[in-house]
């Protein structure tokens, strides 16, 4: 592979002996991983079902490989039914490396497509908030759908510069996640494409955006709150050089260790000004020494741990709800608390709890989208069946995987299920393959209209 002679040369100096060995990394092949959403699965359960032999990734409890060159998870019925994410093996440990707890508040300042916040919104568990954001709106698109499909309800989905974002959000959130816009070097192998965009946009200038990153963050972090910073390149101006910038700009954060593995090296104070020893307790992950792409992490405490109480739920007054919308919450086994449910012309969101006033930032979705209030009904959303388990629900047609009737719902036909239903059976049904819902269908006569979005159907 060809790669950029100032690269080659800065890798010498970064590797020394292990130079040989990183270069011929670029031989073998590429690694695929599938993280499974354990919002909707655990991974035992997983297990049983997995259509493919998956081998585990060794530091991360819900990772596996796949064989990419000849499998497509991403073409089958429960990657619709969100049971799993596609992600290179290495990205996935920064969302598992950042402590969230439930009912934390989390932010993911540069998210898009959602590898990460989907991981975190699954750690929340439907607790807390996910503020997950991306300066640019066109990828956030993306993470909406991603973060949808796996059924995450409490989060704002923005698309603001993070600078913004601070005087909304000062000292707001418990854990945030800075996946930096960086020059890309861990990606060559993977995308080769990348070599030409370092050639154009190089660490020298990632660093700066990097730097402006991580100072803003570090206003919207509570003090006690843990950050974790990441990139998927290997120059110390992107990595150790940002984090000793951010120790140098806010004192009072300390570097962590975070749980290891055999194949992770130390970070490298040596590359950086001030040589501080506590830059060794950052974490690289190169390819010729792990079976994953290249990584760089650094996990930081700000200030002291104080002794505050846990935030108790806030709960409102209780509102009134338009008749349609109790009448279909009646269906669902959940206690939802009415003054979380917001009206916006049609439409219906369930939000997080305890979020500060939004006016004047660029978002995409503000919690839960449950529906829309149509004439004297009420019609669900595609993201409330994601969010729903199928217990949950008390009107069900679930589909074993070999029925042909899954692939005509994903494809977005109109269904025969005469013989899974009685002749008076009407209304929203939670269509569900193996018991994991894919999306709604209105009965009607014994067949069922197809509700599924649109926009997210199977094209073969
Ligand atoms: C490494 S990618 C994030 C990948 C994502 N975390 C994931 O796991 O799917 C970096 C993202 O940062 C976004 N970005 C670039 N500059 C930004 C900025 N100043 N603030 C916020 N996001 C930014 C890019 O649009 C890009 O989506």
């Amino acid at each position: 592979m060809n790669l950029p002679k100032v690269f080659e040369e800065k890798m010498k100096d970064l590797l020394g002996s292990e130079y040989e060995a990183y270069t011929a990394c670029y031989d073998e092949p590429r690694h695929y991983g599938l993280r499974v959403n354990t919002a909707k699965i655990s991974v035992e359960d997983f297990l049983k079902i997995a259509p493919w032999p998956l081998e585990p990734v060794p530091w991360i409890h819900n990772g596996f490989y796949y064989d990419g060159d000849n499998i497509q998870p991403s073409k089958h019925p429960y990657y619709f039914a969100g049971l799993y994410y596609l992600q290179e093996p290495s990205a996935m440990t920064p969302a598992d490396r950042l402590p969230v707890e439930p009912g934390d508040r989390v932010l993911d300042v540069c998210a898009a497509p959602g590898g990460k916040a989907t991981e975190l919104g699954a750690k929340l568990g439907g607790t807390g908030v996910l503020a997950a954001n991306d300066l640019s709106s066109s990828r956030a698109k993306g993470l909406l759908k991603n973060l949808e499909l796996f059924g995450i309800g409490n989060v704002l989905i923005l698309s603001e510069e993070p600078g913004k974002l601070v005087s909304y959000f000062p000292e707001y959130f418990d854990k945030i996640l800075i996946d930096a816009p960086c020059s890309g070097e861990g990606m060559f192998r993977k995308e080769k494409k990348m070599v030409k965009a370092w050639e154009e946009h190089g660490p020298e200038f990632f660093s700066k955006i990097q730097r402006s990153i991580v100072t803003q963050a570090a206003q919207m972090l509570r003090p006690g709150g843990m950050l974790l910073y990441s990139t998927c390149t290997f120059s110390p101006e992107e990595n150790e050089q940002t984090i000793e910038y951010l120790l140098q700009e806010y004192p009072e954060f300390k570097i962590c260790e975070m749980e290891g593995y055999e194949g992770f090296a130390d970070g490298m104070p040596q590359v950086t000004e001030s040589k501080n020893p506590e830059l060794e307790k950052t974490v690289r992950i190169f390819p010729h020494r792990m079976k994953g792409e290249g990584h760089f992490l650094a996990l930081l405490q700000k200030g002291e741990k104080q002794e505050e109480g846990k935030r108790l739920p806030e709960s409102g007054k209780n509102k009134k709800l338009p008749e349609e919308l109790e009448e279909f919450l009646g269906h669902i086994d959940r206690k939802f608390d009415s003054s979380r449910m917001d009206l916006r012309g049609e439409k219906v969101y369930y939000m997080p709890e305890g979020l500060p006033r939004l006016r004047g930032i660029r978002f995409l979705r503000t919690g839960l989208l449950m529906g829309e209030l149509k004439k004297n009904r009420f019609e669900p959303s595609q993201a409330l069946a994601m969010n729903l388990k199928k217990e949950e629900y008390d009107q069900v047609i679930d589909l074993p995987l070999e029925d042909e009737r899954v692939m005509k719902y994903l494809k977005g036909e109109t269904l025969d299920v005469e013989d899974l239903v009685k002749p008076k059976d009407k209304g929203w049904y939670l269509i569900c393959v193996d018991g994991y819902p894919l999306g709604f269908g209105k009965l009607v006569n014994q067949m069922l209209k197809n509700k599924y979005l649109p926009g997210w159907r199977w094209n073969s």
